[in-house]
């Protein structure tokens, strides 16, 4: 999916977190999401996907305004999209296997093909062994790479993920930095973060500071240590 956004401006209430944000991320994109805690990183995602109504501007998919579909349409193009956010949980009373399962299901996937999709990211997350096993005998970092083979089951051709690792530890992290690379495919991969981590080298950077996009070009470890920003 080709996906723009332009002169993107949100606000919960009278507040500004996202001001004006002009971005275009054609179909394939890899780029990181970076700035500090409250720079708008999470907002800026679930906007591009459609999740909150921009106050001013507009997010584009494939040159359509987002917004203005009808929900049905709408529903159907989000269908694109795989999310993993920090609030993701996975069902407690569901084995990993039928939590992976359960996405493709209501996409009417058949049957066989879903059973083989989850298998074949449950391997590349490296959870073929827990399969079987309810979420809560899961670490931290295995739920956060069964949420990743979720998403990942339904094949989406834009896959966000709001600082996927997080509370890893470094081996981990490295895992699940491994499995966005080689799953996400040709697909576009926006990954956000507080920092740029080390084992996802992407070669597009997106930097917020204060709710505004201040780079958008290739990496510029400089910009992590010049003083914040706040919107009023
Ligand atoms: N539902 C909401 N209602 C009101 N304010 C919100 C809401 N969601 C987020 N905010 C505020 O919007 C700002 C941007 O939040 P956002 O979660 O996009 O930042 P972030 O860069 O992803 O932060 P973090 O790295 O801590 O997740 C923050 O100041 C936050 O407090």
């Amino acid at each position: 999916m080709d996906l723009r956004a332009d002169g993107l401006t949100v606000r919960y209430g009278t507040r500004t977190v996202l001001a004006g944000v002009d971005c275009a991320l054609p179909p394939g994109t890899q780029a990181l999401v970076l700035g500090r805690s409250g720079s708008g990183k999470t907002t800026l995602l679930k906007a591009l996907a459609g999740l909150i109504a921009p106050a001013e501007g507009r997010v584009l998919w494939d040159g359509q305004e987002a917004s203005r579909l009808r929900l049905e349409e709408r529903r159907e193009r989000q269908a694109a999209f795989g999310m993993v956010f920090q609030t993701d949980a996975l069902f407690d009373s569901l084995t990993v296997r039928d939590n992976v399962l359960l996405p493709l299901a209501r996409r009417r996937v058949p049957e066989a093909e879903a059973a083989a999709r989850a298998d074949e990211v449950l391997r590349a997350v490296g959870l073929s062994d827990a399969a079987g096993t309810l979420p809560e005998r899961l670490s931290g970092g295995m739920k956060k790479r069964a949420g990743l083979a979720r998403a990942l089951a339904a094949r989406p051709s834009v896959l966000l993920a709001d600082d996927p690792f997080a509370g890893l530890d470094p081996g981990t992290a490295r895992q699940v930095a491994r499995v966005l690379l080689e799953v996400s495919g040709g697909g576009t991969l926006l990954v956000a973060a507080p920092e740029a981590p080390v084992d996802l080298p992407l070669p597009r950077w997106l930097y917020l500071r204060g709710g505004r996009l201040v780079h958008d070009g290739p990496p510029a470890p400089e910009l992590e240590h010049a003083p914040d920003e706040v919107l009023g």
